[in-house]
């Protein structure tokens, strides 16, 4: 089989290891077997026609005498790019829209309370070229861009968190580009935006030709929902990062990313999780689907032959919580939407049980690291 062909390690599993040993297994590899949400007929039809991957979980807190369940169903979209790369600019946004607001319409039915898209889902991942135009056409106002405005009009009428990460131009700041997630509210207003804070220098990732690294530091978003954090796809390398989101309140934090087979699928399903363990919150992952050709052929300085492609986007977002359970993964190759229900209160459960916030060092580590940035930092090793 090849690797265009193996839709996710959960399809294999279940069409291969016999029921009872199937459970245990899933117990071991997503620390539970969750329980599947029932998602409405409607939905389940409309994602087959608009051929989609759509799966649904619930995972569930203990009840508590002194505060009711914290219910949020959050959604992830993870999608291929429509058209070619070299359609005009405006025809590949609008198409964008087009599915991206297909499959926002069925995470509407299935009641779904926050959406989140993949990293710069308005665009191809051009960023592997190092060419400036036409991808630079691609960025937008956080505030008042087309995106923007779209993404405005789906949170009204679904009373849906919208969280949409662009391309950002910035105007007031003689037109910075930002790799950006708008974070619009449900009431339909822009709440605000979050800036990815890690550029990647790495492989065919030479996105730091484009933009600059965020300077919003780890912003949190209350929401009617709950409150909320963006850690953009490279700042899933950095514990310290997702951990900065956790210690300004996030209760869900997402890691919108676009990320290739031969790059990072080793790494995939440990960072978010361990993320979410870590921090006492819950934590979802989202990645590109399908391959995306340039019509010039690009190198990245490492001695590999010019190519058009970055290779395969691998898909398999997933949600992680603090207990170390996890769903299971949306498709490596089709278009999907992953519909999570979610009860809040399961974070301090886990936190009062593991207490990894009440027990870390910071006092220490501050100090520690305080020191470590200096020129005339020496390390603590003790030698004979
Ligand atoms: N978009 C992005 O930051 N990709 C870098 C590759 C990775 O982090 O796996």
């Amino acid at each position: 089989m090849s690797e265009s062909s193996f839709e996710s390690v959960e399809k294999t599993l279940e069409a291969h290891v016999p029921e009872a040993e199937l459970k245990e297994l899933k117990r071991i590899l997503y620390g539970k077997d969750l329980k599947k949400l029932i998602l409405p007929q409607s939905a389940v039809e409309a994602a087959q026609d608009r051929d989609f991957d759509l799966q649904g979980y619930v995972f569930e807190a203990a009840p508590e005498q002194l505060r009711p369940p914290k219910i949020v169903r959050v959604g992830l979209i993870q999608n291929k790019i429509v058209l070619p790369t070299d359609a005009p600019v405006l025809d590949q946004i609008t198409a964008l829209h087009k599915r991206v607001g297909e499959m926002v319409e069925v995470a509407a039915l299935c009641g779904v309370n926050i959406v989140c898209f993949q990293e710069a889902w308005t665009m191809p991942f051009a960023f592997c070229t190092r060419e400036k135009g036409p991808w630079t056409e691609f960025a937008e106002s956080a505030e008042e861009g087309l995106t923007t405005r779209f993404c405005k009009e789906l949170a009204k009428k679904y009373n849906m968190v919208v969280v949409s990460p662009i391309l950002e131009r910035d105007e007031i700041h003689g037109g910075t580009l930002w790799n950006t997630a708008v974070v619009v509210s449900n009431s339909g207003n822009v709440l605000g935006k979050s800036r990815k804070n890690h550029i990647p220098r790495v492989g065919d990732f030479n996105e730091s030709t484009y933009y600059m690294e965020g300077n919003t530091g780890h912003r949190v978003f209350q929401t009617q929902f709950g409150k909320i954090g963006v850690n953009i796809c490279f700042g899933r390398h950095h514990p310290l990062n997702w951990f900065m989101y956790s210690m300004h309140g996030a209760e869900i934090i997402f890691n919108p990313s676009a990320t290739v087979i031969a790059l990072s699928e080793p790494m995939w399903s440990i960072e978010a999780r361990n993320a979410a363990i870590a921090n006492h919150c819950f934590t979802c992952a989202i990645n590109r689907v399908g391959t995306e050709y340039f019509k010039n052929e690009f190198t990245s300085g490492d001695g590999k032959k010019a190519h058009h492609d970055l290779g395969r986007f691998y898909g398999s977002s997933y949600v992680a919580a603090p207990d170390g359970s996890r769903s299971p993964g949306l498709s490596r190759i089709r278009d999907g939407l992953l519909v999570v229900e979610l009860d809040l209160n399961l974070n301090q459960q886990i936190a009062d049980k593991w207490n990894f916030k009440m027990t870390g060092r910071y006092e220490m580590y501050a100090d520690e690291l305080t020191k470590a940035v200096q020129d005339d930092f020496k390390p603590n090793i003790v030698k004979e």
